[in-house]
């Protein structure tokens, strides 16, 4: 897994995802190196670098151009990338123009989220999984909700990590913001 303090970054672009969920995505992508993956909202390329890590080819998608150039930097600098197609589009555009996929992480959807997941889940092969991280109330809710719509069965796990912080009398814990992971069975 690639540290946090090892991504470039840019003030106007969220991400990366933290070490510890994007450990839990991983895990739960369950990836063996063949799989065709899709990070919808790439931002930092948090997601992305793990994949393409792990994956066969990764299409890393993402509305805002900052985006794309700051995720296609981070690739650059760990040596990845080759496998990896960045694409400066929106969601549903670019998911319509994909063939078949293993997995999608959805980790931005801009409202539009019940369209990508019926996008991703046409374009899903069988045993493929379906993954979206979201830190507001509404977009847990209406991932749930789309998902089993959608016919599949769905799980989710929330996410509060704490971290040390080193003072000069001990040692705090620092509370990060709960982020809930979505996912299909
Ligand atoms: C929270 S960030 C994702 C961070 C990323 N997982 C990482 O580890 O760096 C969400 C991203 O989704 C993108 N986004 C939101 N809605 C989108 C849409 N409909 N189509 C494409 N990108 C979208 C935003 O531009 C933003 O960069």
């Amino acid at each position: 897994m690639i540290p946090d303090d090892e991504f470039i970054r840019d003030p106007h672009v969220p991400g990366p995802t933290k070490l510890e969920v994007r450990c839990l995505v991983m895990c739960l992508a369950g990836l063996r190196g063949h799989e065709v993956a899709v990070d919808v909202g790439c931002g930092t390329g948090g997601i992305t670098l793990e994949l393409a890590e792990r994956a066969s080819r990764v299409y890393a998608i993402d509305r805002d151009p900052r985006a794309i150039s700051i995720t296609g930097r981070n690739l650059e600098k760990h040596g990845l990338g080759d496998n990896v197609s960045l694409m400066n589009l929106d969601a549903v555009e670019a998911l319509e123009g994909l063939g078949e996929i293993d997995l999608a992480v959805i980790g931005g959807n801009g409202g539009e989220l019940r369209r990508i997941l019926e996008l991703a889940s046409e374009r899903l092969r069988d045993g493929g999984r379906i993954i979206v991280t979201a830190i507001l109330l509404e977009t847990k809710y209406e991932a749930l909700r789309c998902l089993r719509d959608l016919g599949f069965e769905v799980g989710i796990t929330e996410v509060s990590v704490s971290r040390g912080r080193m003072l000069d009398r001990g040692t705090m814990m620092v509370a990060q913001n709960p982020i809930s992971i979505i996912y299909t069975l």
